[in-house]
């Protein structure tokens, strides 16, 4: 009996102490590490291997014993974080296309588990596509449609095994690219497996914006549900915007990107990312797949996007398979063998009608070696030969006709102010503040150090929205352009450098907006939105859309130089002293002000007024803003505003009266 009490003890212990008490049912499945070998790899966790973190612990960069470099994903709550299901999945699917998993660990002393993958030195696709639009590193059209394809085999792979599985999360942060620009799908921790077409799940999960509707509705996922993931991928491969964004004003609540396009493929030539530089053929198909996806009449299975997908991707010469396009050699086919001369790059472009140079970036390399570039100022031009592009930073010369951009040289600035004609939360009448150019200045500068503290406490009392407003926010800057008389005239540009960014009549500009044209009459707005992906209000930043609201307003004046000095300075200093209350006369003839609201509730007046050209561009522009700019012009969609947001517009009460009357 003694002997028996003993082997159980000796059982026990050796259970307590080995490295096989839980979890022991996975070391079949896949290799198990030691802590100590972790340690080693991560230099005991140091903060500077850290990659990133996700819901349920973080990611970390390590390199093991036999110099292998991986990822270890630390889950400080395993079951939540679905560690167990990450494995058994993982283990079982080995594909090109979906991450290997190495092993796992476990924590000994706090429960945490640790899954170590192959490290993927790409990035995530969420990262690419921000980094691309912030022109920090490319992410051409041609490698998203690689990326497409990659996904989708490796999808398709998960799909056609028996049992398949399901991955349950699909989105651009969990699809990584490899060094040589393959992409993989990672993070399973919410995949499941199953026998059957159609997999009931215990509890719904997913991503807002990218889960399925009727899966979401039902609890049911199917390769359906998986597929309407993708097209939204897809669309976000397009625009580059993620498919849903935090309403600023109601926490909690999202707009979705699926609910602005309509299945429109007009709006999503409008939101196309710039940056990727689709060939209009490719748009057009990509487009057309998405939206397939996303309607569950005609959804496609995932080996039928892998043949139409791997066809867009053949089919077009100018795609390079992606492991020629690697974001770090950014190697190109023809002539296109310069590393610095890529999609996104800033670049000066020698004007055909001349030996000026001119500044702007490529927005797509042609396979004839030419390439399209978008100049500084907003203008196009395709097939631009290869041997008008430089680097910039040569030498500058003056502006073209057409293209006055950063190449030209700064001039003084002419006298000129900005008129503060919004101000939330802020109802006194002196909201008309101004800031004046200092004369024989060559720029107007804005931002919190630029302006007194007072200035900006009053304008901007709210604390919060006041970091929205940077140091240097803004400036206004002129150049000499020369116009079709030959003589070189003035002209102001607006810079914007903040990464906040600003909005310019109803575009919004980010940091690296480069320089815009600007004239009198013009609205610059302060709006609460940052440009990192992700974060609220990133819809902005693309092709002009659900404008953020402003908290500040200013509108440029600038005297006509053909007035004479006196008259202009008599014009500049009228504007200045309007009596509190009394309104700012416009000669179309409404009074605009900023102490009377908008008193009736009618959506067909605010149709009116949108449409009409009566009220001035600095109402006009902020009534658009309240409405959406683009919408306003829609009176189906112009109807369906809710008047509530419409309140502090500045109309006088006489000429609402006169509008109304005149219905
Ligand atoms: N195998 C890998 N190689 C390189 N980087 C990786 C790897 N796996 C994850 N990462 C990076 O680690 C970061 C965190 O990834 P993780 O999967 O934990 O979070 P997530 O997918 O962004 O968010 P969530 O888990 O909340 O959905 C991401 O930036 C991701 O790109």
């Amino acid at each position: 009996m003694d002997g028996v009490r003993d082997f159980l003890n000796q059982w026990s212990e050796y259970l307590s102490s080995s490295p096989l008490k839980t979890d022991s049912h996975l070391n079949d499945a896949s290799n198990e590490y030691s802590e100590e070998e972790l340690n080693i790899a991560t230099e005991s966790f140091d903060k500077k291997c850290l990659l990133g973190s996700g819901s349920f612990g973080q990611v970390y960069k390590g390199t093991m014993k036999d110099g292998t470099e991986v990822a270890i994903k630390v889950l400080q709550v395993p079951n939540e974080g679905g560690f167990e299901e990450e494995v058994r999945v993982l283990s079982r699917f080995r594909h090109p296309n979906l991450v290997i998993l190495m092993g796992f660990a476990r924590h000994a002393e706090t429960g945490w588990r640790s899954l170590i993958y192959e490290f993927l030195s790409g990035g995530d696709v969420a990262k690419r596509i921000a980094g691309s639009r912030q022109k920090k590193e490319p992410f051409s059209g041609q490698l998203r449609v690689s990326v497409a394809l990659d996904a989708a085999c490796g999808l398709s792979h998960l799909h056609n095994m028996t049992p398949r599985a399901f991955h349950r999360d699909i989105k651009s942060q969990n699809i990584l690219l490899d060094k040589y620009g393959t992409a993989k799908m990672a993070d399973f921790g919410l995949a499941c497996l199953s026998s059957a077409p159609h997999h009931k799940v215990r509890r719904v999960g997913g991503t807002v914006g990218y889960a399925c509707p009727e899966y979401l509705r039902t609890g049911v996922i199917s390769e359906g549900s998986e597929v309407y993931s993708f097209g939204i991928l897809l669309l976000e491969l397009l625009t580059g915007v993620p498919p849903a964004v935090c309403c600023a004003d109601r926490p909690g609540e999202y707009k979705f990107l699926v609910d602005f396009l309509q299945g429109s493929q007009e709006k999503v030539q409008q939101m196309l990312d710039p940056t990727a530089g689709f060939s209009t053929k490719v748009f057009e198909v990509l487009c057309s797949i998405a939206f397939r996806c996303i309607n569950s009449r005609c959804r496609p299975l995932f080996k039928q996007l892998v043949e139409e997908l791997r066809h867009l991707h053949s089919d077009a010469p100018d795609v390079p398979r992606a492991a020629e396009t690697s974001a770090a050699s950014q190697a190109s086919v023809g002539q296109w063998s310069s590393s610095a001369l890529c999609v996104g790059a800033a670049v000066e472009v020698r004007w055909r009608g001349g030996n000026q140079w001119y500044q702007g970036w490529i927005l797509r390399q042609n396979p004839d070696s030419t390439a399209a570039v978008k100049y500084n100022d907003g203008q196009l031009e395709d097939h631009v030969p290869l041997s008008f592009l430089r680097l910039p930073g040569s030498q500058v010369s003056p502006s073209p006709p057409s293209h006055p951009t950063a190449a030209s040289s700064v001039a003084e600035l002419p006298q000129c102010q900005l008129k503060c004609v919004y101000a939330e939360g802020v109802t006194d009448t002196r909201t008309r503040y101004l800031i004046k150019s200092a004369p024989g200045s060559s720029e107007l500068l804005v931002g919190r150090t630029a302006q007194l503290p007072s200035f900006w406490d009053f304008l901007v009392p709210e604390k919060e929205l006041q970091s929205r407003v940077s140091r240097k926010h803004f400036k206004i800057l002129c150049r000499q352009h020369q116009l079709a008389d030959g003589q070189n005239h003035p002209v102001l540009f607006l810079q914007c450098l903040s990464p906040n960014g600003l909005v310019l009549n109803d575009e919004f500009l980010g940091p690296d907006a480069g320089e815009k044209q600007i004239q009198d009459g013009d609205t610059i707005a302060l709006a609460s939105c940052r440009l990192d992906a992700g974060t609220e209000e990133t819809f902005s930043s693309a092709a002009g859309w659900a404008v953020p609201k402003p908290f500040l307003v200013f509108e440029l004046e600038v005297p006509d130089p053909k007035r004479k000095h006196s008259e202009n300075q008599q014009a500049l200093l009228s504007s200045r002293q309007q009596p509190h209350g009394e309104p700012v006369q416009r000669s179309t003839g409404v009074e605009v002000f900023n102490s009377a609201y908008l008193p009736w509730d009618s959506a067909s007046f605010v149709l009116q007024v949108a449409r009409s050209q009566v009220i001035s561009p600095a109402a006009r522009c902020l009534f658009l803003w309240r409405c959406q700019p683009r919408a306003a012009c829609d009176a189906s969609r112009a109807l369906a505003f809710n008047f509530a947001i419409f309140t502090d517009i500045f109309i006088s009460h006489q000429h609402t009266a006169n509008i109304r009357s005149n219905r």
